[in-house]
């Protein structure tokens, strides 16, 4: 779609109120001519919704603008085919009280803005985020459809807690768990059922909502995110899961790059002139970093793979600068993982940010499903296993190969002190069905989760979670 302005005479403008939904009819002016934009155009809240009905413009007869009226947005992009409608009448379809209307045309704080989540993606900044989002969306959809990826549809509710991290919402119906016989949980993860469904059509992806109930009130976390999640079956080894890794975050930051919501949002970031753009644009990364960024996503060079064991090594000596010691055997730290993110990541070359694949850490701090690596360091058993680590964020995706065999799998379960149920029951609660993948014929396969919501934060610099999904839901907040 083109993006189109409206320009309107003060005279008329007075009609629009902040938050109205109006038509806006007129003549158009366009500096292309092959394009055929309608002659009305409607407005919600300041920004242009849609087209109304198609038709010719008249590119003949606009003279300078009088009024650009940005306080009614009429904004719906920057490309340089903008088409402008030079408006003769404006149809009011929904009034708005502009003394309640509560997006002001001046700074508010992001954190303002959450509160009112409902129309928060009326400001211009918020809406071209999600459209941005949905941008993204379409071209991960295409990059699968092109690797021959089958899209499934995982199940939100399910029996397990996938990561065994005691982090589930647990489902409940009129007060009870009762509904389903046995208590359920909202998806930690969908990778068990990406398994077996990666078993009968071959490599599948999906991006479904996700629930954690952490605890954690951070700019990272939410409890309900989405999560891109892509199995692999007859996988040679871990590497071809970090070459589809890479190559799905290439192909989507340069997608994005060549459609207008990304030039768009550069737009804003630029443009402070309006009080209204500079929304939720607090604390936005440094406009270089964010070019050392996506020059890293989209580097044709192969972004840097050290084994867990090493990375504890370049953490040891700089321990200082940690408030948690870097010890071999312990999970790495928010701060240990943007320490290595910059330090292994940045690319003098190029000037540019690669992320880094941090792989194999040990057994025992890892979930039970993942494959013993054969060649393990003297410190101890680690398994074949990623994090996908970048600058200033850390941990955006993790990933692994699967223990395919069953005695091992039994094993492992043992090893995490978890229930090895010894035959599959109908109705139960239990792990059976998931040993059951690995009893009639299981090939080596692995797969990827990549928390979606992070992503897009990455990419755009906004560098809260909550500002780049529509309505955020995280920690003691649920508002609507
Ligand atoms: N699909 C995945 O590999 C994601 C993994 N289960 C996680 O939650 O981190």
């Amino acid at each position: 779609m083109r993006p189109v302005q409206a320009v309107v005479d003060k005279s008329l403008a007075a009609d629009i109120r902040p938050g109205a939904a109006v038509r806006l009819t007129g003549v158009w002016h366009s500096s292309s001519s092959s394009s055929k934009p309608p002659p009305s155009v409607e407005s919600q809240g300041g920004k242009l919704a849609r087209s109304s009905v198609a038709g010719q413009p008249n590119s003949s007869d606009v003279h300078e603008q009088e009024a650009a009226v940005h306080s009614a947005g009429a904004d719906q992009g920057l490309a340089p085919t903008t088409a402008e409608l030079r408006v003769s009448e404006v149809e009011i379809l929904g009034s708005s009280d502009p003394q309640t209307y509560p997006i002001q045309n001046k700074y508010q704080t992001p954190e303002s803005l959450r509160a009112i989540s409902h129309l928060r993606p009326r400001t211009p900044i918020n809406s071209t985020l999600l459209r941005l989002r949905s941008d993204a969306m379409a071209l991960l959809s295409q990059f699968f459809f092109q690797e021959r990826f089958q899209q499934t549809h995982p199940p939100i509710i399910t029996s397990s807690d996938c990561e065994g991290a005691g982090e589930a919402f647990t489902v409940k119906s009129g007060g009870t768990t009762e509904f389903f016989r046995d208590p359920k949980y909202l998806t930690v993860s969908s990778q068990l059922h990406l398994e077996a469904l990666a078993q009968a059509l071959g490599n599948v992806w999906t991006l479904s909502p996700t629930f954690r109930a952490e605890q954690s009130d951070t700019s990272r976390h939410l409890s309900e995110f989405y999560m891109l999640e892509a199995e692999m079956s007859f996988v040679q080894d871990m590497d071809e899961v970090m070459d589809l890794a890479q190559r799905m975050l290439a192909s989507l930051a340069s997608g994005l790059k060549r459609l207008s919501a990304a030039q768009e949002l550069e737009k804003h970031r630029l443009d402070s002139r309006d009080p209204a753009e500079r929304l939720a644009f607090e604390d936005l990364v440094d406009p270089k970093e964010l070019q050392q960024r996506w020059r890293g996503l989209t580097s044709p060079k192969r972004w840097p793979r050290v084994t867990y064991t090493e990375a504890i090594e370049i953490l040891q000596p700089v321990a200082h600068m940690f408030e948690h010691k870097p010890v071999w055997g312990s999970g790495l730290q928010s701060e240990h993982e943007k320490y290595l993110a910059e330090k292994i990541g940045y690319d003098e070359e190029t000037d540019a940010f690669l992320p880094i694949f941090v792989t194999q850490y040990p057994q025992e701090i890892k979930a039970f499903y993942m494959l013993q690596s054969e060649s393990p360091p003297p410190q101890g058993q680690t398994v074949d296993c990623f994090d996908l680590l970048v600058p200033n964020l850390g941990e955006l995706a993790g990933g692994s190969m699967r223990e395919h065999r069953l005695a091992q799998l039994e094993d492992n379960l043992r090893l995490h002190g978890l229930e090895v149920p010894t035959q599959r029951k109908a109705r139960s609660n239990d792990m059976g069905w998931y040993l059951d993948l690995r009893r009639w014929g299981c090939p080596p396969h692995g797969g990827f989760g990549l928390g979606f919501d992070r992503l897009l934060s990455y990419l755009t610099g906004v560098p809260n979670v909550r500002d780049v999904v529509p309505f955020p839901r995280h920690f003691e907040r649920c508002d609507c």
